[in-house]
């Protein structure tokens, strides 16, 4: 898969250098490439920005530097284009999964109350083009946004998690995890200061650990998230798990 990620802070994505993502560039499983919105601009004080038209507070993105950073990274190409946006639909593991799917995407981070939005509405017409927010709350800018994406996105890529079963057992993975979150973690030592590791892990029964760990995650899910635990599909629900 290839990223490309056009940004005025490049150095946001330092993170991407390291961890899973970093080790997934070393492969070339992922070919993420970072680009300074400002290399597009022409004059000595690099302006992206200007004042919103029908007034208001802020400043909102210069459609023609966009414009022609987002020509120059695609060329002919037709990545998928993504931009991080509070008024986006939501992230969400399905669609992390929908993008992992995809051969090239492009983020387009923005700063200030936003790009203007003739340049989504021009790339529309000849791109797949998504506004999407990671959460109810207010960011800065997009670049917080693509990290969160960008390393949910890349660790459903094949090869990238070193235990692909453990993208399967994810919180709100597609199949059983649908709508839940996951139960508790534990490993060694068996009691730590006081606190034991409850029986069924260390009995060696697979059965009685899935059992105990999908009760767990919908007594989670219950607790924590009623939402998910309403929209539950009643059909993938057995009569043990409705007696919780
Ligand atoms: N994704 C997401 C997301 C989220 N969940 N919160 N904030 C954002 C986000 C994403 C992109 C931008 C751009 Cl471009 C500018 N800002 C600042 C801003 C603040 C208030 C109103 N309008 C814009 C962004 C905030």
């Amino acid at each position: 898969m290839r990223l490309d990620i056009i940004s005025i802070f490049p150095e946001y994505f330092a993170p991407l250098d390291v961890s899973l993502i970093g080790k997934a560039r070393e492969r070339g499983t992922l070919d993420v490439r970072i680009h300074q919105l400002r290399d597009w601009t022409h004059d000595v004080h690099k302006t992206v920005d200007d004042t919103p038209y029908g007034g208001g507070p802020g400043m909102v993105m210069k459609p023609e530097v966009w414009g022609e950073a987002i020509d120059a990274v695609i060329g002919d190409g037709a990545p998928r284009m993504i931009v991080p946006t509070p008024s986006g639909r939501p992230f969400t593991q399905e669609l992390a999964q929908e993008l992992a799917g995809e051969p090239w995407l492009l983020f387009a981070c923005g700063r200030y109350e936003g790009i203007d939005s003739r340049v989504m509405a021009e790339y529309a017409t000849r791109l797949p083009v998504d506004e999407v927010s990671i959460g109810d709350y207010v960011l800065a800018g997009g670049e917080v946004a693509v990290l969160v994406m960008v390393e949910a996105i890349g660790r459903l890529l094949p090869g990238v998690l070193g235990n692909a079963q453990s993208a399967v057992d994810d919180s709100f993975a597609p199949g059983s995890m649908r709508n839940l979150v996951e139960g508790p973690v534990y490993t060694k030592p068996p009691v730590w200061r006081g606190h034991e590791v409850p029986a069924v892990l260390l009995s060696g029964h697979h059965g009685k650990v899935a059992r105990w760990r999908r009760d767990e995650a919908l007594r989670r899910t219950v607790r924590n998230r009623p939402e998910l635990a309403a929209a539950l599909d009643p059909d993938t629900l057995d009569k043990h798990d409705r007696k919780l």
